[in-house]
């Protein structure tokens, strides 16, 4: 498992762009019938990826989970919230329980669940199920949750180019989780930033996966600290890692789709530090 063991605000602003983008960005996640796992000691999150193919996936394919974690299996002591965003419809069962995930369906499965696999209803349009999991120490519910029934936000204007509608799926109005929570951001036709006015939460770290982007086009994630920004330039279906004292804006060269991921102290979603824009460097 690629491991990452995170750095502090003050060597990163001397990083390289191939330093900034080993410690941070993630690809190749979609790999057919394995699970690719990254394990950040950014509050000890894991980001997944799976596109099961011809094969049923365990969610410890390859992973030695006993070195890794030191448990039995992968949710004894964590919690995961899984999206569908591939091609085709996939199904996740979890302790003989199957869950259908179509296009941007979310499932969540609570701390606890010892068995648990990925498949896809058609080989030729596979699923690509993104997670993201983060320690929990006590068990709730697991949970089915489609794009039409997470909570809408509506957020920005046409005129500042970041007219967008954050769906939040895990989040405390929907269902009850230890820490985690996970939403995704649609950013309409004409609109190219997200998250602009940016934002730090010292509180919880965060991490990112673009999906959506056309063919030929990219995204620019902004980190770093707000008066130390850098870029990554990332593809479709690359992820990236916001520690918690970086701010985790983008601009794309079309609009796209993102789904992020939180952990940390508190799951207030409004607890951000706001920057003004102005104010960046
Ligand atoms: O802390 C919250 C997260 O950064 C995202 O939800 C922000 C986001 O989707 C957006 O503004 O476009
Ligand atoms: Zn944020």
């Amino acid at each position: 498992m690629d491991i990452r063991y995170s750095c502090n605000q003050r060597d990163f602003k001397r990083y390289t762009t191939e330093e900034t983008r080993n410690e941070m960005l993630i690809t190749g996640l979609y790999k057919a019938d394995e699970m690719v796992a990254v394990y950040s000691h950014v509050d000890r999150m894991v980001t997944l990826g799976c596109m099961p193919v011809h094969e049923e996936v365990s969610i410890d394919k390859g992973i030695d989970v006993w070195a890794n974690f030191g448990t039995h299996y992968f949710l004894e002591r964590r919690e995961i919230g899984i999206f569908n965003i591939g091609d085709g419809a996939g199904t996740v069962t979890a302790d003989g329980k199957e869950y259908h995930l179509n296009y941007k369906d979310c499932l969540y499965l609570t701390k606890g669940n010892q068995k648990v696999t990925f498949k896809s209803d058609d080989p030729e349009h596979p699923a690509k199920f993104y997670m993201v999991s983060a320690p929990a120490h006590c068990s709730y519910e697991n949970k089915l949750i489609t794009i039409e029934q997470a909570a809408k936000r509506p957020l920005g204007s046409v005129e500042t180019c970041n007219k967008r509608t954050i769906n939040q799926f895990i989040h405390p109005s929907v269902l009850k989780t230890c820490q985690l929570s996970m939403g995704m951001t649609a950013l309409e036709p004409g609109s190219n930033w997200n998250t602009m006015p940016s934002h730090t939460h010292e509180r919880r770290m965060e991490i990112y996966t673009y999906f959506e982007v056309p063919e030929g086009q990219v995204v620019f994630h902004m980190c770093g600290e707000p008066t130390e920004t850098r870029h990554i330039v990332m593809h479709n279906y690359d992820a990236v890692i916001s520690p918690s004292w970086s701010i985790h804006s983008g601009v794309g060269t079309s609009n796209y789709t993102f789904i992020w991921a939180m952990g940390g102290e508190n799951m207030e979603f409004d607890d951000m530090d706001n920057i003004a824009t102005t104010d960046l460097r």
